[in-house]
């Protein structure tokens, strides 16, 4: 039943309506594609596809391309849930590398599908995931959200230098995750983010270790192309090493790219981006796959460190999360080097679907206006 219609920017009309609510999130990684379908709180679905590296080397990195590859991932995940969306409500994705921005639920508007083609702070497959939503929501006529994108930004200004005045840090990292599992571990420590001071690290495709003070991000490894490096990512390299390479005449700017995001560290060194495939092999004598799982065990804890400092010492937990944290061989390695700093808390997996869900239903449910992206 419709209840009210409000105006928005002079850009949407915008209709409340009463629940239930059934929300189509889509949630696109470096190593995966993951959709959830929901009824208000209630999971009606969740699947996942895992993409190798050579599936993923095969469709490149043309934006076209990617659109199509998981656009039709999503639309075959869909069709094996068998739950029927034609009283769909809305679909929510992932947002993408887009301006800097703060926190919150956006509307997908023109402009978003325009930077998240572009590529404004960079090309990742969280620029795709609006398209495809944006796709989706558009073939059963419901509106399209994004919340918390990798390109929130609450740096503190120290935390801006690099060094280098043209080459300014910026805040690129996975919000979503982290901002639902700071809560999540409010939560179960009876009290509220805006109480804490976390160490938060996402171990996924690509991997980011946050300090978070009293609910705000005042400093973040950038997850493309600092700290740690990842499953397909190669973090901080030397950099003048990277120059010479740069000039070597050996790799076009795509290809030395594409060693830094996409084909770097598992990848570059194992051939895989799967843990549970390096993980296997360590334990099975493989003392190369071992000691490179180890070392970036011994990355993320360095990175811990460093986040510490960030946060003047003053840390309530540690916070492992994503997908890597399923892995005891890697939480153990990183335990082992930071519990002096705090306890630590693991999380494996990532809150990311439900986070979408729960932003999507906060707007539709009139508890929350969505910003629009200008
Ligand atoms: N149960 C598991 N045990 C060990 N590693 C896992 C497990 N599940 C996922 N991973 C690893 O986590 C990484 C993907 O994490 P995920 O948070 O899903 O990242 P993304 O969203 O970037 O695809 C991959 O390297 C994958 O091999
Ligand atoms: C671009 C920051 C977020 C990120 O790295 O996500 P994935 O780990 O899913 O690639």
């Amino acid at each position: 039943m419709k209840v009210l219609g409000l105006h928005i920017n002079c850009e949407v009309w915008w209709v409340y309506r009463k629940g239930p609510f059934r929300i189509v999130a889509i949630n696109l990684g470096s190593t995966s594609t993951k959709i959830a379908i929901y009824e208000d709180e209630t999971p009606l679905y969740e699947g996942v596809k895992r993409h190798s590296y050579e599936e993923l080397a095969k469709v490149g990195q043309n934006i076209n391309e990617q659109h199509i590859f998981r656009y039709l991932h999503v639309r075959e995940l869909l069709t094996t849930s068998g739950v029927d969306l034609s009283n769909l409500s809305a679909v929510v994705a992932r947002g993408g590398l887009f301006k800097p921005v703060e926190g919150g639920v956006y509307l997908v508007n023109e402009r978003v599908l325009q930077d998240a083609i572009v590529g404004v702070q960079g090309n990742h497959i969280s620029n795709v995931a609006v398209l495809v939503a944006k796709d989706i929501a558009e073939r059963y006529g419901v509106p399209c959200f994004f919340v918390d994108p990798p390109c929130v930004d609450e740096l503190e200004p120290i935390a801006r230098f690099s060094g280098v005045p043209e080459l300014p840090r910026t805040s690129i990292f996975h919000a979503l995750n982290l901002r639902a599992v700071a809560r999540r571990v409010a939560k179960d420590k009876n009290t509220s983010v805006e109480y804490l001071n976390l160490i938060l690290a996402h171990l996924g495709g690509g991997i980011s270790v946050a300090a978070s003070r009293a609910g705000r991000f005042i400093d973040v490894t950038n997850a493309l192309e600092e700290g740690p490096f990842s499953p397909e990512r190669a973090g901080s390299v030397p950099v003048l090493k990277l120059v010479e390479l740069c000039y070597s005449g050996r790799f076009t700017k795509e290809e030395i790219k594409q060693r830094l995001v996409g084909k770097g560290g598992l990848v570059a060194y194992l051939g895989t981006n799967d843990i549970s495939e390096v993980e296997k092999r360590a334990l099975s004598g493989d003392g190369e796959a071992e000691l490179i799982l180890k070392a970036m065990a011994y990355q993320i804890a360095k990175e811990i460190g460093s986040m510490s400092c960030a946060l003047s010492g003053k840390v309530d937990y540690i916070v492992l999360t994503g997908g890597i944290a399923h892995s005891t061989l890697v939480t153990a390695s990183i335990i082992e080097r930071v519990q002096w700093i705090a306890e630590t808390l693991v999380y494996p997996g990532e809150e990311e679907l439900r986070a979408l869900v729960e932003g999507a239903l906060r707007v539709l449910r009139g508890e929350e206006t969505p910003k629009l992206y200008e």
